[in-house]
């Protein structure tokens, strides 16, 4: 009979069982399973503390594995030292020397492994090319800025001609404005080297804008695995509808489930609700000018408020729909929303992963 199975696309990296021990009590990664498509850019996400620079630490090779296996292109790599895995690291920092041009900085690596200069300082220039930096391939990083920092830091990670690319907070260093310019480059670059990038990050806006396939960590195992479009509009746990923000946790008597907050909507107490829909007594506890919306922060009616209390719904109220219809602190109101919007929240927020298949991160476009 003939296999009507889709191939998948072929994992640059498979990671079986990967678990990390530092001292007695819960291991910093817990036997976490991932398969992340080749050519694709992978964002690991979570809070401080989640495992996701240790998993990064592992993959590279400069952190011992307690068990389990790391695959690259279906080698095992497990214990292979760092430099013969066929990745390359780009730290936060950038890491430069400072007493080394951008020039000799990138060549550096092919410098250890005896290259002959003139050979090394063309290949180290050619990627300078690449990433526009040609003509301050003579400056010090001090004479660099961040963004010219951390395109040397990029060449110099590429001149091994590693197979995946792996990002430890690359753009935290940066401003906010810049971080949002290179955010770009990094996209473009991934996308015209074709190669994978795996990419580490506390920011949720930040792997929303890169990724073709977030991976959302919290307690050293894997929440849930999507591309930013399915991970925001369909968040598997409470820990995730909390984390990537914008939704709202209610209670329901099926269990909880998670309403993002531009799908809330929010009436008048008495007025008629719309036929099926959803609902719950609240009261204003916030009203915010945002611009194109109001954000309204509300509390569970009956609930007692404090000075410090924090809203425990949001509603986005665009803002003609306020102007017609304001409401103010202290308001009873009725929240509602349809079925069809509320995704149910299958696991509760802390509790480790159910024993997972294999999560496969797959690219949504892979360059030749
Ligand atoms: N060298 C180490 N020795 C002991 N414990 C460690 C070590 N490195 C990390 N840990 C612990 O392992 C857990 C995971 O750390 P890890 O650095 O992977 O988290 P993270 O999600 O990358 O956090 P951050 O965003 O703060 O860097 C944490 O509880 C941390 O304290």
């Amino acid at each position: 009979m003939q296999d009507t199975t889709p191939a998948q696309p072929p994992a640059a990296i498979e990671i079986v069982a990967l678990t990390k021990r530092y001292a007695s009590g819960k291991p910093a990664v817990d036997a976490i399973n991932l398969r992340i498509a080749s050519g694709s850019y992978c964002c690991l996400l979570g809070p401080s503390g989640c495992g996701k620079s240790t998993t990064l630490r592992m993959i590279a090779g400069h952190e011992s594995v307690t068990s389990g296996d790391i695959l690259l292109e279906n080698r095992n790599i497990t214990d292979l030292p760092a430099a013969a895995r066929g990745t390359a690291m780009m730290f936060q920092s950038f890491a430069l020397f400072p007493h080394l041009s951008a020039l000799d900085n990138v060549a550096f690596s092919l410098k250890m492994k005896g290259v002959a200069k003139a050979e090394r300082q063309a290949k180290a220039r050619d990627l300078l090319e690449r990433v526009a930096m040609g003509h301050l391939a003579e400056r010090k990083p001090a004479e660099l800025s961040g963004g010219q920092q951390q395109r040397v830091a990029l060449a110099r990670a590429l001149i091994t001609q590693p197979r995946v690319l792996l990002l430890d907070e690359p753009l935290s260093a940066l401003d906010p404005f810049l971080r949002i310019q290179m955010r770009a480059e990094l996209r473009r670059w991934q996308k015209e080297l074709g190669l994978t990038f795996i990419h580490v990050t506390h920011s949720q806006e930040e792997a929303m804008a890169l990724a073709d396939t977030m991976v959302v960590m919290n307690h050293g195992v894997i929440e849930q695995v999507g591309s930013p479009l399915e991970v925001y509009n369909r968040p598997a746990s409470e820990f995730v509808a909390r984390f990537m923000g914008g939704h709202n946790v209610i209670d329901t008597p099926d269990g909880k489930v998670g309403v993002r907050t531009d799908h809330l909507q929010v009436l008048p107490q008495g007025s008629p609700l719309p036929w099926g829909a959803q609902h719950m007594q609240a009261v204003v506890t916030d009203v915010e000018y945002q611009g194109t919306y109001v954000l309204l922060g509300l509390q569970k009616q009956g609930v007692a408020l404090s000075a410090n209390a924090t809203a425990a719904y949001s509603v986005m109220v665009p803002e003609a729909a306020f102007a017609a219809q304001p409401y103010e602190v202290g308001q009873a109101v009725q929240l509602h929303w349809t079925p069809e919007q509320a995704h149910p929240l299958t696991r509760p927020a802390t509790a480790p992963a159910a024993a997972p298949a294999v999560a496969t991160a797959t690219a949504q476009a892979v360059p030749a």
